[in-house]
């Protein structure tokens, strides 16, 4: 928690789920409608293909609909890509970018994850831009270091706290069950604060870092009541929308 920010739950559909999903999004508009939105903002980022409906259905509730990448142009000869101004086009108000399966998957380094969030602002949505180690990274001890470069890379110099969202996201913890101490946490989380002020100033300090990887209803308590943890990015849990509320739940016993 960070005083004067009000966290953001938002899920990542990945490459999961289908017109028959689209109940458990019903679920998680409706329990969001009956309270949950006074303790917290949610989001769900869904498939592309998803994405038209799920706006729809979400438009009667507080909960928004998201798209889990964009190209870095408007439009143009590139078959099979997504611009953000389609995501937006077919109501999405956040596009997550950097994910680290995509810069894993589809090479995309800091320079491009940056073009990419420079993208999503100019369609008018809100970039969750992530960064992480890998357990390598993370075993020869250069955690801060990697998070030091990939702020330095993939953070637009621009970027304010409307339209940008940063997500720490372990790679080791991304749908492992593995999480991060309550201290490692608390360290990468100052660290990033720190860093997003050396570069961006005051904007830093009411831009919302969310922790992503492997968070549940039983660990939410613990890892989203952190300094500096201002809401999550949850994979699997979100994709069933009892596991997704508990998580929001969370909020009620954070102090
Ligand atoms: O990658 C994630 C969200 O973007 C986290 O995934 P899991 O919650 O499945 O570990």
């Amino acid at each position: 928690m960070t005083p004067g920010i009000r966290p953001l739950v938002a899920g990542n559909w990945k490459m999961n789920g289908t017109s028959a999903s689209l109940n458990e999004l019903r679920m998680i508009g409706n329990g969001f409608m009956s309270g949950l939105d006074a303790e917290t903002e949610a989001l769900v980022c869904v498939p592309a293909t998803l994405l038209a409906h799920a706006a729809e259905i979400l438009s009667r509730t507080p909960v928004r609909a998201g798209g889990e990448d964009c190209h870095t142009k408007e439009s143009g000869a590139h078959t099979g890509c997504i611009s953000a101004e389609m995501l937006k086009d077919a109501g999405a108000s956040h596009v997550i970018v950097g994910h680290s399966e995509r810069r894993a998957d589809n090479n995309e380094d800091d320079a491009i994850v940056q073009a990419k969030a420079s993208a999503a602002w100019r369609a008018g949505l809100v970039a969750i831009i992530c960064i992480g180690e890998t357990r390598a990274e993370r075993e020869a001890g250069a955690t801060l270091d990697v998070l030091s470069r990939q702020i330095a890379g993939s953070v637009p110099p621009n970027a304010t706290a409307s339209n940008t969202v940063i997500a720490y996201e372990p790679v080791w913890a991304i749908g492992t069950g593995l999480t991060p101490t309550a201290a490692d946490v608390t360290e990468a989380h100052a660290h990033i604060r720190e860093k997003l002020s050396e570069k961006l100033g005051s904007a830093a300090a009411k831009m919302r870092i969310l922790y992503g990887g492997s968070v549940k209803p039983s660990n939410a308590v613990e890892l989203l009541g952190v300094k500096n943890v201002d809401g999550a990015l949850v994979g699997g849990a979100s994709l069933k929308a009892a596991d997704f509320l508990g998580i929001a739940e969370a909020y009620r016993n954070i102090s």
